[in-house]
């Protein structure tokens, strides 16, 4: 079974600048499948649309044409099903800054219906396994760094156990022992849950090492995708980054995927 299935999805975004209409099409007849169990990583320049199919896939956001399954449900019709089921980890996920990660999750706990207590065991446990001193568990959240709160944002995400789990850039800004410590809990997740996983970066040793299959976005279209080897042979290119230089004719912009 699939669980996503993406065709011919389009997004366009209007807006009118000193009286003149302006279309910016964030996304552009990308069509891509991902299987049940598989990690599949969009990579992508700045603006190439990653967060806008993140945003997409986790029903935030209306495309303007395409059709989406979520775990066999199609949108928007599964859309309720699809939230029960899914978890969302962004840096923009919405938190109370003002309260503890013990205090947030244990908030979201409550709405998805799960017990405080069991909450609470597997919050814990999800944030001791991805590094956050345990004394930080009752600090208000916006005297944390990117790295905490990104880790809070994964903990919390996770609290449902879900079957799917769409991360968009979930390790950007990360130093590099953090970024280790996500991508090894990643990694985790889907050999002893069998969760599947759909994550953005513009890192390219991040996509070699966690993912089955890789998707080159660029300026809204898919322009490739493949296992790392196949993209490789495609392109004649030695490593990830010539392949993706060559097929898009673009580079990942600097700085970020520096480890
Ligand atoms: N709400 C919005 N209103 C108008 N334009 C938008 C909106 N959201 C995104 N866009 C535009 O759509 C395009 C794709 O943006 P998107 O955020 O999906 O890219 P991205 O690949 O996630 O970039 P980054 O790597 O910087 O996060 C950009 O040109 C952006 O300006």
């Amino acid at each position: 079974m699939w669980a996503i299935e993406v065709e011919n999805l389009s997004k366009v975004f209007r807006k009118t600048t000193f009286g003149r209409r302006q279309e910016e099409w964030a996304l552009k007849g990308v069509s891509f499948r991902v299987a049940e169990g598989e990690t599949y990583a969009l990579l992508g320049p700045n603006g190439s649309g990653k967060s806008t199919l993140i945003r997409i896939l986790s029903t935030l956001l209306v495309p303007d044409a395409g059709r989406v399954r979520i775990l066999g449900y199609p949108l928007p019709e599964g859309e309720r099903r699809v939230r029960e089921r899914i978890g969302r980890v962004s840096v923009d996920a919405a938190f109370y800054k003002k309260l503890s990660p013990r205090e947030n999750l244990l908030f979201a706990a409550q709405l998805y219906g799960i017990s405080p207590k069991e909450a609470e065991r597997r919050a814990m446990a999800i944030l001791e396994r991805l590094g956050l001193e345990t004394r930080r568990f009752d600090d208000p959240l916006e005297e944390m760094s990117r790295g905490m709160q990104q880790k809070v944002a994964i903990a919390r995400a996770l609290l449902i156990r879900p079957p799917l789990l769409l991360l968009d850039e979930p390790t950007t800004g990360l130093d590099p022992r953090s970024r280790r410590d996500v991508q090894g809990f990643l990694e985790e997740l889907r050999r002893e849950e069998g969760t599947t996983l759909l994550l953005t970066t513009h890192d390219m040793a991040e996509a070699e090492r966690l993912a089955h299959r890789v998707g080159f976005l660029v300026r809204g279209r898919l322009v490739a995708e493949g296992t790392v080897e196949e993209l490789k042979a495609m392109a004649g290119a030695g490593n990830l980054e010539e392949a993706f230089l060559r097929m898009t004719g673009e580079g990942l912009e600097e700085g970020t995927d520096a480890s």
